[in-house]
């Protein structure tokens, strides 16, 4: 089997997988990977349950859809991430309830929207932007991505959802896992006094499991 078509493969387990767990809900979400020829994406309006493998789109490196279904009106979103990090071989849209629901929130801090309560949403995910409210498929969300220069590996798009890179398919779902149950402790404890890990905390993290 080429490496493209095992890349196929594991988009379709790992989308069935996120499904299954209630990750994502109906066709909601998309999910990309990098290949030495332009990216592969889910198409748009499928469900990330029932993926065919065969029909997943292809898209050049200029963004031309070349193969497959229609691709995600997202891709945008996906192509901003490949742009400004180099590192990037996969990206993950979800609207994840608990990062939806943060995502809806009006005193969130928009330069740390995930702020760090343990230790793993340091190690997968870093620090999370709040990207402003555009409606689904505007490539405007796009843009500011780019903006951001490469600096996050995950954003949040207002009253939307979750936007992940990782170095592979399996780290960027790791990591939009990690930001949702980041997201869900967040919001359980919001009422609570918090005692949230430190700079020094963060900083320690860094050093020994590398910056995201
Ligand atoms: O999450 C979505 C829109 O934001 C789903 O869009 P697509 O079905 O086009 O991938
Ligand atoms: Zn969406």
């Amino acid at each position: 089997m080429s490496s493209e078509s095992k890349l196929r493969e594991e988009i379709a387990r790992l989308s069935k997988s996120l499904f299954d767990r209630g990750f994502s809900v109906g066709s909601a979400g998309n999910i990309s990977a990098a290949v030495e020829d332009g990216m592969l994406i889910t198409p748009t309006n499928s469900c990330l349950g029932f993926l065919d493998p065969a029909r997943i789109s292809k898209l050049d490196g200029d963004g031309n859809h070349i193969s497959g279904d229609k691709p995600s009106k997202e891709m945008f979103l996906h192509r901003a991430f490949y742009e400004t990090r180099p590192q990037a071989g996969a990206v993950v849209h979800l609207h994840s309830t608990f990062a939806t629901a943060l995502s809806c929130v009006s005193d969130i801090d928009e330069d740390d929207c995930i702020p760090p309560i343990t230790p793993y949403v340091v190690m997968r995910v870093g620090r999370v932007k709040l990207v402003p409210y555009f409606r689904p498929g505007d490539a405007g969300a796009g843009d500011l991505i780019r903006l951001l220069g490469g600096r996050y590996a995950a954003v949040l798009l207002a009253n939307h959802g979750p936007v992940v890179s990782g170095r592979d398919i399996a780290s960027a779902v790791y990591a939009a896992e990690e930001l949702e149950e980041t997201a869900k402790l967040l919001l359980l404890l919001r009422e609570s006094p918090k005692r949230m890990l430190t700079r020094e905390n963060v900083e320690e993290l860094q050093t020994v499991f590398g910056a995201y």
